[in-house]
């Protein structure tokens, strides 16, 4: 049988080199996507299950939820990509900001992990849940103060999550830092974050869709983190 596999914000970048590769893999993956971005038709095509979500309150999330419950019977792998890099406006207080960041990274992944255990524990042979989160987590960050909490808290559902749901279903989290930049990102701004790794280079995604790869093939893996950061721990 057709092993199925949910990947939130799947229509561009890093979730969506997961779709291609995943369903490429032989799996039946299915995406959350809130823009209509080319990824979408693109995956459609591919025979991935497009589903458009917004994430932004607990029902956007609930309906998402209950889509999947009504339409598989199993779950092989939930993967928790769907973020938003918001940064502090320099000349004011947003008070919704810390809010915005924790329904995305946290109550997204926690009503989402709640809801679907069902399926995952129902996958024969086990199931995985992989929490995208950032090397930021264990330095904090001074312009992205609270998508860096709303990190470190996902962070911290990984290892209860581990728990809770052992041995049936491994629960990890993958921490990158640069991966890709972003439209818009001037030379200054590449330098200057080019530099703050080992590497020194824009990855791209493909270490992240190898340690996905890895992962849920892994056996003994679970509450762990996997750093795909460059070595940005060690640059000085
Ligand atoms: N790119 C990088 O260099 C790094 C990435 N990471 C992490 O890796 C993961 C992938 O990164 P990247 O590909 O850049 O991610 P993106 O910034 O491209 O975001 C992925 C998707 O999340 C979706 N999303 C955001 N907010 C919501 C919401 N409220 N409801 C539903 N969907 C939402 C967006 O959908 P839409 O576009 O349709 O609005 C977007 O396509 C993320 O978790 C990120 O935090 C960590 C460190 C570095
Ligand atoms: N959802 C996103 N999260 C992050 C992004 C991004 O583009 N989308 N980018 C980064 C940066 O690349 C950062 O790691 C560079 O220092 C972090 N998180």
């Amino acid at each position: 049988m057709v092993e199925t596999i949910v990947i939130t914000g799947g229509a561009q970048r890093v979730g969506l080199a997961m779709a291609r590769a995943l369903q490429q893999q032989g799996y039946q993956v299915v995406i959350s996507y809130r823009t209509e971005r080319a990824g979408v038709a693109e995956l459609q095509n591919l025979g991935v299950d497009c589903v458009a979500a917004d994430f932004s309150e607990p029902a956007g999330v609930s309906a998402f939820s209950d889509y999947v419950l009504s339409r598989y019977s199993e779950l092989r792998a939930l993967i928790h990509n769907a973020s938003e890099w918001a940064p502090e406006q320099p000349d004011c207080i947003d008070p919704s900001l810390v809010p915005r960041m924790m329904q995305i990274h946290v109550n997204t992944p926690y009503q989402l992990n709640l809801a679907l255990t069902p399926l995952l524990q129902a996958q024969p042979g086990g199931a995985d849940i992989i929490h995208m989160t950032d090397y930021i987590t264990q330095v904090g960050s001074s312009k992205h103060i609270a998508y860096a909490a709303s990190k470190a808290a996902l962070a911290n559902l990984t290892l209860s999550f581990a728990a809770k749901l052992a041995p049936h279903i491994k629960v990890n989290s993958i921490a990158p830092a640069l991966l890709m930049f972003n439209q818009g990102d001037d030379d200054a701004y590449k330098q200057k974050t080019l530099r703050k790794t080992l590497m020194g280079i824009e990855p791209g995604p493909t270490d992240v869709v190898q340690a996905v790869m890895y992962l849920i093939n892994a056996c003994y893996v679970t509450g762990s983190t996997i750093a795909v950061n460059g070595g940005r721990h060690l640059a000085r």
